[in-house]
């Protein structure tokens, strides 16, 4: 680059920054103004309102004055926010105004206009942008072309022209540190640069370097489902984030970040990305797992079985009574065809076979299942089953204030009479005297009205006092007794649920007359013993969570959310047809955004989101489908990707990002004493040559518990332990589950066990894979025996070995 070019662009900067520096010094005493004077209007609100509701005309008056004060406060503090909003922005940009140039000629204009791209807008006079926020159209250029003929879609349709120029800036407090004149879309110097630095505790923002694929998916804003398969460390929880930001920036008239939910796959990633939207001056979406939703919803009726409980059994019970099963039973629970023969299921339930508990009061039926069952099969067949049950509700509450009425001459109410407390009695004596007011008012106007109109009146008009006393607190006691069954009766208790989802599983031939299922697992008898068995102990298979809340459902009418305006599932290979079905139906509104990588599929339940007949696609039909592949992948150094994609059937589609590191190394010593020794000892290298965050990855939680305690034993002191109760993701050295590794990545890596024994059947071959990817510059695996096949099976150029042999 030029002398001449980086002079005048470091001219440029300082010039942008003095004028920023300006508006910044400029807007602060607006900003702490405004700050006062809403603070000044809450302090003296009521002041400024004089409550007086002694006629209408007051009250009315009242009433307005505080409706005006209100919007008035509002108001302010919208201004403050909007304000406040610009200010920080401009901070923000201060130190690094802008990342990217491109100079632009409209086609039909005689010059070409410099745009300067950053994370916001910085507008002069209202009219000139001295940088454009990276969302607006005109910076999708940027990211998608190359210099020569370009073009941009704007609101009104699209601009064409060219591209003259395309450069790159690293800035730092106000220095140019680099620049680069690109002529690909976005270089890979800056990349190269990006991707060399260690890992964080946090997730960072690419906005600098977003790739023309990744574009695609920030800005999709066709289709009603996006679906994302990408490669390990391709960028699609970064791209997620950022389409966020730019969903928000877009319709930020409409969208609020709180109408846009994240499905994460634990709760340590939240944490993880939780800094990249307030780095883009934006709100946090909302951000969920399923299980939080499901624990949510099934909590205080059935304990729900966790997905890590059901995945740490899948890893660690083989051989033992029933596992077979269990497995055909989460394969074939998550599946399509048991989704339709629940649908079924409902058909039949329409007819025949509801199950209903009992109203019981003190120790009797007050309305027997029976009753119930006959109402509803009274009700007319073709009504959906939710119809009629919300008839029946309707009809439980009718009788039930029949039966509270008759209740209230019961004997046992005439006990409960004589051991009132005096609280009680005083309340129902203040009723009483608030009636016998109103009663005197009467009187006095039926006396007055037998006086002139000269006749007697009918009536004896004597207010019983102790008869209505007692009247009251009879009826007050069976009310507060009734209160809870009214309660339940409006929660659909009478519907017996549990009953309802284990009567799918008692045998066989039950199964096929009520579902209409064709094929069904081999091990069917099993299963169902084991399902009715955990229904029984009130527990739920993690499998059968969905399934029995789609039931519930079904009958008792769906929950939705229609304020939820985008739907975002990260790690969506892990989510079943059945776990997608509800989500639709609990966002009507929304639309869905789902990334995964079918290669990280390590769930029994997977789906393959880009498949020719994934259910995914099904969700929302084709038309309204766009589905993209990313197959770059940017985590991971070149060795590593090579390393990883060879132990996938697929895997030489993956493309590695061109950056150099070592090969990955492999150490094999027979003794589980001695290889920890050497583990320790590779560790401390590792962070002597200044990798900050270092995972020691295992297969399951048991296994990282006895890892964490022989590698202290040896000298590792300060090694955390991360289990699925860690809210909070830090650096340093860790010991974790692959599964709770999922989506987070460390600057190097050390499986710690990665034998045959351990990585041998080919369901562990992408819990290998998953562990192996989560490594930025180094990789390291260990074995005391046969090294697993899917890393026997690799080429040998593409590691290293070091092993007993070879050091003695
Ligand atoms: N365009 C980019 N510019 C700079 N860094 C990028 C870019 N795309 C991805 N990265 C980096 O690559 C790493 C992996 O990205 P990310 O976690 O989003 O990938 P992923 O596809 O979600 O991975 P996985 O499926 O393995 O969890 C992150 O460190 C991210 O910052």
């Amino acid at each position: 680059m030029e002398t001449k070019d980086w002079r005048l662009e470091q001219e440029r900067l300082e010039w942008v920054r003095e004028k920023l520096q300006a508006r910044i010094t400029e807007l602060e005493p607006e900003v702490e103004g405004m700050q006062d004077q809403a603070t000044e209007i809450r302090k003296h609100f009521w002041e400024e309102v004089t409550i007086n509701t002694s006629t209408h005309e007051d009250f009315e008056e009242t009433f307005y004055t505080i409706n005006q004060q209100s919007a008035v406060l509002a108001e302010r503090e919208r201004g403050h926010k909007r304000l406040t909003q610009q200010w920080n922005n401009m901070k923000r940009l201060l130190p690094s105004p802008y990342f990217g140039r491109i100079d632009f000629q409209e086609k039909g204009l005689k010059f070409s206009e410099q745009i300067y791209i950053g994370v916001s807008s910085f507008v002069e006079d209202g009219l000139s942008f001295l940088i454009y926020d990276w969302r607006t159209p005109i910076a999708s250029m940027y990211y998608d072309s190359s210099p020569g003929v370009a073009s941009y879609v704007t609101p009104i349709g699209p601009i064409d022209g060219t591209m003259d120029l395309k450069r790159q800036f690293q800035i730092h407090n106000g220095q140019i540190r680099n620049m680069f004149d690109a002529s690909e879309t976005i270089g890979d110097d800056l990349l190269q640069q990006v991707l060399g630095k260690g890992a964080d505790s946090q997730m960072k923002s690419i906005v600098a370097t977003i790739q023309r694929e990744q574009n695609a998916i920030i800005r999709n804003d066709k289709s009603r489902m996006l679906i994302v398969q990408g490669a390990a460390g391709s960028g699609k929880t970064s791209a997620a984030l950022q389409r966020v930001a730019y969903l928000l920036y877009k319709h930020r008239q409409t969208i609020s970040a709180d109408q846009i939910v994240l499905f994460s796959p634990n709760p340590m990633f939240a944490s993880y990305i939780s800094t990249v939207l307030p780095e883009l001056g934006e709100e946090n979406m909302q951000q969920t797992t399923f299980q939080e939703y499901l624990d949510y919803w099934l909590g205080s009726s059935l304990r729900p079985e966790g997905a890590f409980d059901q995945i740490e059994y899948v890893l660690t019970e083989h051989g033992a009574p029933g596992y077979e099963a269990r497995l055909q039973g989460i394969e074939y629970k998550a599946s399509d065809a048991f989704l339709q023969a629940l649908q079924n299921y409902g058909n039949w339930l329409g007819q025949e076979g509801m199950r209903f508990n009992s109203i019981r009061f003190r120790n009797r039926d007050l309305i027997t299942a029976e009753q119930m069952r006959a109402k509803f099969y009274g009700y007319d067949h073709s009504l959906p089953l939710q119809n009629r049950i919300v008839l029946l509700q309707d009809w439980l509450l009718n009788e039930l204030s029949t039966l509270e009425r008759m209740e209230r001459e019961a004997p046992w109410v005439q006990e409960e009479l004589n051991y009132l407390d005096t609280e009680q009695y005083e309340e129902v004596f203040g009723m009483l005297h608030k009636d016998r007011e109103v009663f005197d008012v009467a009187e006095q106007y039926a006396t007055v009205r037998e006086k002139m109109t000269n006749k007697r009146r009918q009536d004896e008009g004597d207010f019983d006092f102790g008869q209505k006393e007692e009247e009251l607190l009879r009826r007050k006691i069976v009310k507060e007794r009734f209160s809870p069954l009214r309660k339940s009766i409006k929660k659909f208790s009478f519907v017996d649920i549990k009953g309802i989802y284990g009567e799918l599983f008692v045998d066989e031939a039950a199964y096929r007359e009520k579902t209409n299922a064709v094929v069904i697992p081999s091990l069917w008898t099993e299963i169902c013993k084991q399902t009715r068995e955990s229904l029984l102990r009130n527990e739920l298979f993690h499998e059968d969570a969905t399934p029995y809340l789609y039931v519930k459902e079904m009958i008792e009418g769906v929950r939705t959310n229609t304020e939820i305006k985008y739907v975002f599932v990260d790690e969506g290979q892990d989510y079943s047809s059945f776990q997608y079905e509800y989500l639709k139906k609990l966002f009507p509104r929304a639309r869905m955004t789902v990334l995964g990588d079918f290669g990280q599929a390590i769930f029994t339940q997977a789906t393959n989101l880009a498949a020719a007949d994934s259910p995914l696609v099904r969700l929302f039909g084709e038309a309204e489908t766009s589905l993209i592949s990313l197959v770059r992948s940017y985590r991971s150094t070149r060795e590593i990707v090579e390393f990883t994609r060879a132990m996938l059937p697929d895997g030489d589609e993956i493309v590695p990002f061109e950056r150099k590191g070592q090969k990955p190394l492999l150490t094999r010593i027979n003794d589980r004493e001695k290889l920890n020794v050497q583990m320790v000892a590779n560790i401390a290298a590792l962070r002597a040559e200044g990798f900050d965050s270092i995972a020691i990855i295992t297969k399951t939680a048991a296994e990282s518990q006895k890892a964490h305690e022989s590698l202290r034993i040896q000298g590792g002191e300060d090694l955390q332990l991360i289990t699925k109760e860690t809210f909070n993701f830090e650096k340093g050295v860790m010991v974790i589950p692959v599964y709770l590794a999922k989506g987070v990545e460390f600057d190097a890596v050390l499986i710690y066990d990665a034998s045959s024994g351990m990585y041998g059947l080919d369901n562990e071959r992408k819990l290998l894979y998953t562990a192996c990817t989560r490594a930025m510059h180094r990789l390291h695996l260990y074995t005391t025996g046969d090294w697993s096949p899917f890393v026997q099976a690799l080429p040998v150029n593409l590691y290293e070995e070091w092993n007993s042999y070879t050091s003695e």
